[in-house]
């Protein structure tokens, strides 16, 4: 029997496909896989992620300025200047003085801080205000001579388009993991990639609740995303497949819920959502059930993980584990195990 599963584990293709909507966090997953169990990030792959990096942290300041108009806000004159400028810049990928000099006055400022706290009723990257902070150590952060550390490139936004196609060892298993663009106009592509999955490791962001679609201002992004799992848990494609739930981006949730006291139901659409004092346990759990209501089959299995996909030691952990539900259904599937 052992030597039949090693075998087995051998020749099959354990094909692990991340799907979700954009910014749920799948390209964070595969960027772990990278460093637990790939080749890592060399200096050079460091070197180019710079770039993204200070984009991100240029399109974030003009992302917020430019929500000041429509939320009733009217910066000063200075922060004006700074903002026009920096949307005037034909390079937002390159830092001079004078864009660290505009982008530290903006942070410095009370109105920009209070449109930043305001962040869930405008398009920006969620964790900006890390890279803008960083921005104070400037140069040895941001200047000629410095490189993003493990951290900052976890945390830069780097949308995907196409697929993105890899092999990992975990646990001494041998995985092929594909990352997909989660926003509509990537999901086209995606059926290009569902034939003989083993698993699919769909990625839900759990702080989004209160937040609308890049691509659609009319949408409730959780509400995408429960849509989003409802055609892929019930999709003829998977019936053979592991389903692995991540609701991620915990630290962001908890954060939201727990310390802005932001309810679950403030949007009115989700009625059912408990509500009262702020309760983690009862708040997981509803979102596990909101989940799992999307299969219609209720004998599926549906391993849920809660996740920050920027922690590494989280990631791995739940790799692991996951690895062996993955395992268990090739397993199954090649009728080894019933
Ligand atoms: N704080 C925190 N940030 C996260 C977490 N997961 C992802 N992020 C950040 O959220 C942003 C979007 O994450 P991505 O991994 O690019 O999202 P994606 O699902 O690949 O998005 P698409 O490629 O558009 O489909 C990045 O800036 C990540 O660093 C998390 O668990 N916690
Ligand atoms: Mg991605």
């Amino acid at each position: 029997m052992r030597l039949a599963q090693d075998r087995k584990v051998e020749q099959g293709k354990l094909k692990l496909l991340l799907l979700g909507a954009g910014e749920s966090g799948k390209s964070t997953i595969f960027k772990q896989m990278k460093l637990l169990y790939g080749a890592g990030i060399t200096q050079e792959e460091r070197f180019k992620i710079r770039p993204f990096v200070i984009g991100n942290l240029i399109e974030g300041a003009c992302d917020i300025y430019q929500a000041g108009e429509p939320l009733g806000v009217s910066f000063r004159d200075e922060v004006q200047a700074a903002g026009e400028m920096l949307i005037d810049l034909p390079d937002k990928r390159t830092l001079t003085d004078e864009v660290v000099d505009a982008i530290n006055l903006m942070w410095n400022d009370e109105d920009f801080r209070g449109v930043w706290n305001q962040r869930s009723k405008f398009q920006v990257q969620d964790t900006w205000n890390e890279f803008a902070d960083a921005l104070g150590g400037y140069p040895q952060w941001g200047g000629p001579d410095w490189t993003p550390t493990t951290d900052e490139i976890l945390r830069c936004r780097v949308r995907t388009t196409g697929v993105v196609d890899e092999e990992f060892l975990v646990k001494n298993v041998k995985l092929r993991m594909l990352d997909v663009g989660g926003q509509r106009n990537e999901r086209r592509k995606w059926i290009h990639c569902f034939e003989n999955v083993t698993s699919v490791l769909f990625v839900a962001s759990l702080s989004e609740y209160d937040q609308v679609l890049f691509e659609d201002s009319s949408k409730n992004r959780l509400v995408e995303s429960l849509e989003l799992f409802e055609e892929i848990s019930n999709s003829e494609w998977f019936l053979e497949s592991a389903m692995i739930l991540f609701l991620n981006k915990s630290d962001l949730f908890e954060k939201k819920y727990m310390e802005d006291q932001v309810p679950l139901n403030v949007t009115g659409l989700f009625p059912d959502a408990p509500g009262g004092e702020p309760d983690l346990d009862k708040a997981y759990a509803w979102f596990e059930q909101k989940f799992k209501d999307q299969c219609k089959d209720p004998e599926r299995t549906i391993f849920v993980h809660t996740t920050n996909a920027t922690d590494t030691g989280m990631i791995d952990a739940v790799m692991r584990s996951s690895s062996q539900h993955i395992l268990r259904q090739n397993l199954k599937g090649s009728g080894v195990l019933v």
